[in-house]
């Protein structure tokens, strides 16, 4: 029997970033042979084991490599013939499928090493479409790696695009694209991961209302260049430039989704998007199997995001209505969450940088975003509408000088 590292850690260490997990796979040993070492077996149909101390993954090496969620019932026929290079070779991705020996010697028959150093993200063979879901994958590691420089290699762009044609990624389990999609929103450059499910044509059949913000144009007055698609991109990179919490990461990228409804009829001003998206967010959520945390904030931020850019305007009962929707009482960080999401809408506008708004009234915009709800705490005591406004206008009046620094 002998074990060896592969797939991200050997990649990571190329690579010099740090890794997540470590993935052992085993060659010509047997299942009782690793359960007299202790290794406990995860899955009943499932070759992996965790290893008694460090629990990590060891694999028995295999020639399928179909995984998780959603192939209930498929089972692996154990096989102790199958070879090192074997397993490799049903591997998604040339930079995962290498693999390094006890002497830390370099196994590498698919030319990984000379991809990372391209740059490159190249499919293994044409065993790639035994999993569907690597279509997602591979998205997420280009939105992983892009400020790396990594692209996708011709080949498999177009084998992307055939997979997406031919319609199999439709028999995806939705807790498999949820897993993808939250851990993509994470990745340095989440805008990528659903740039290339554009490109392939995956997104509209994973995701057709987001699909459908691309080529909508935006309000004229805040967004002369982009559509609603691009806007959003790059909304999300700046929220992701902030925070990894997937709940605010999610809210940003659907909280202008009922532009897609709206294109028809109400431009410019997209007037009665924010209910629209809210209303389509639900169906969207359920059909999605989103968790319900991410789900509620997505939800409400699309319902109450344009509330931010007419602050002034706002009645203490109309904050009440959204803190209620929030939950904010029962949790608190859900301002702090909304106040972000909304933050990354303003930055996301299109030439925004040529309009050249002096920092301070980015800041004091976020700030007023984050404080008018805020509010909570005075809700809370009971206080009447009134009430909840005068104090709302004196927390304001205090936050905004002292992230200004002058009198407001
Ligand atoms: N659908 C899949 C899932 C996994 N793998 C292989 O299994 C390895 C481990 O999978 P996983 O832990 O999901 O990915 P990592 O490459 O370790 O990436 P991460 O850093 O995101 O964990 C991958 O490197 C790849 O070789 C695959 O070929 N096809």
């Amino acid at each position: 029997m002998q074990i060896y590292l592969v797939g991200g850690a050997v990649r990571d260490k190329l690579l010099g970033v740090a890794t997540q997990d470590r993935d052992w796979v085993v060659v010509g040993g047997h299942p009782d042979q690793l359960k007299a070492l202790g290794y406990q077996q995860v899955g009943a149909d499932f070759p992996v084991f965790l290893h008694p101390q460090t629990k990590e993954e060891y694999a028995l090496a295999r020639t399928e490599r179909k995984t998780g969620l959603g192939y209930q019932g498929f089972s692996v026929e154990f096989d102790s013939s199958v070879t090192l290079e074997e397993d490799l070779a049903r591997r998604d991705l040339t930079i995962n499928a290498m693999a390094e020996d006890d002497q830390g010697r370099l196994i590498d028959p698919f030319n990984g090493k000379a991809d990372l150093d391209k740059r490159r993200l190249r499919h293994v063979s044409p065993a790639f479409r035994e999993d569907p879901l690597r279509v997602l994958r591979i998205a997420r590691f280009a939105a992983r790696f892009h400020h790396l420089g990594f692209t996708i290699a011709k080949d498999t762009q177009d084998l992307l695009r055939l997979m997406a044609d031919s319609g199999e990624l439709q028999h995806l389990v939705a807790e498999r694209v949820w897993t993808e999609m939250s851990r993509a929103l994470g990745e340095t450059t989440p805008s990528e991961y659903f740039k290339v499910l554009k490109r392939c044509t995956a997104l509209a059949g994973l995701f057709p209302e987001l699909d459908r913000l691309f080529g909508v144009p935006q309000t004229m007055r805040w967004h002369p260049e982009v559509d609603t698609g691009l806007h959003t991109l790059k909304a999300l990179d700046w929220a992701r430039a902030q925070t990894d919490d997937v709940e605010v990461l999610l809210a940003t990228l659907c909280h202008d989704l009922g532009k897609g409804l709206t294109e028809a009829t109400m431009l410019p001003s997209h007037h009665g998007h924010e209910q629209l998206g809210a209303n389509l967010l639900r169906d969207i959520a359920k059909r999605m199997k989103w968790p319900k945390g991410p789900a509620l904030l997505a939800e409400t931020v699309a319902r109450h995001h344009t509330l931010c850019h007419r602050l002034s305007e706002q009645s203490p009962v109309a904050v009440l209505d959204l803190l209620k929707n929030l939950n904010a009482f029962r949790q608190p960080s859900r301002v702090e969450q909304f106040g972000l999401a909304c933050a990354a809408d303003f930055y996301g506008r299109s030439g925004f940088e040529r309009f050249n708004y002096p920092q301070r009234d980015l800041l004091s915009r976020y700030a007023s975003a984050c404080l008018t709800i805020a509010a909570a705490p005075f809700v809370q005591q009971g206080l009447t509408g009134k009430a909840i406004g005068a104090a709302m206008d004196q927390a304001r009046v205090e936050l905004l000088t002292e992230l200004i620094g002058t009198d407001v």
